[in-house]
């Protein structure tokens, strides 16, 4: 169990971000569209160019190779990338279990990537990072083409695993009522840092 602990990181024009998030913890992040929330997540991940450290529990990003970082803090971004034929290639373990809670079909596995509907893409992106096991976790707009049934279905999920596993989680969302229905703090991008935000209950 171990704490995502970001300190003085600096990306784009985000400058000085601060913040920790507990395991098993939920934040929210909100900010108008372009304010940098996936660079932060970019630069969380390892992925882009930054200043700054970012630590979980004892061990440094500097410290460790970008793809075993990214193993253990796992961004799964808004667009996921595909390239197997088949869903199944893409997953080293399956279980029908998981499709059944994402209200998936349960011969998803068997289908080709080309007939995926981005919801569905969406869903069986998540799937397969939690199947990596990973110990942190920043999602980037997680149920973006989802409807509202799909959405609290894999709300539910992610939050079950989230506390299940004690992961620190960072959620870019735009919509209050998401944020007030999974968040345990909110932050929101403001003058180039992030400001914490009143709960609504
Ligand atoms: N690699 C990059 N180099 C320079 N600028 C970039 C890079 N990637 C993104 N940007 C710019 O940084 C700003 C923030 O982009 P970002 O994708 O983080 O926004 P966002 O808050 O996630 O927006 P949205 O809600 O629309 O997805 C944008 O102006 C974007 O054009």
């Amino acid at each position: 169990m171990a704490t995502l602990a970001i300190k003085n990181l600096a990306i784009g024009d985000l400058k000085n971000i601060e913040l920790e998030v507990a395991a098993g913890e939920i934040v929210c992040l909100s900010g108008t569209s372009g304010s940098g929330k996936s660079r932060l997540l970019r630069a969380i991940a390892d992925l882009d160019l930054h200043s700054g450290s970012v630590q979980l529990g004892d061990t440094r990003q500097s410290d460790v190779p970008g793809h075993r970082w990214r193993r253990a803090v796992m961004l799964i971004p808004a667009e996921s990338a595909w390239w197997h034929d088949t869903v199944g290639e893409h997953f080293s373990e399956t279980s029908d279990e998981t499709l059944q809670q994402l209200g998936l079909e349960a011969d998803a596995f068997t289908w080709p990537v080309t007939r995926l509907s981005s919801g569905e893409k969406q869903r069986l992106a998540l799937a397969r990072a939690l199947s990596h096991k990973p110990a942190a976790l920043l999602l980037d707009e997680p149920t973006a083409n989802l409807d509202k049934d799909s959405t609290e279905r894999v709300e539910a999920w992610l939050r079950d695993i989230i506390r299940q596993q004690q992961l620190p989680t960072l959620w870019v969302a735009h919509h209050e009522d998401q944020i007030a229905r999974v968040a345990d703090r909110h932050f929101h991008i403001v003058d180039n840092g992030i400001k914490e935000q009143e709960m609504t209950q």
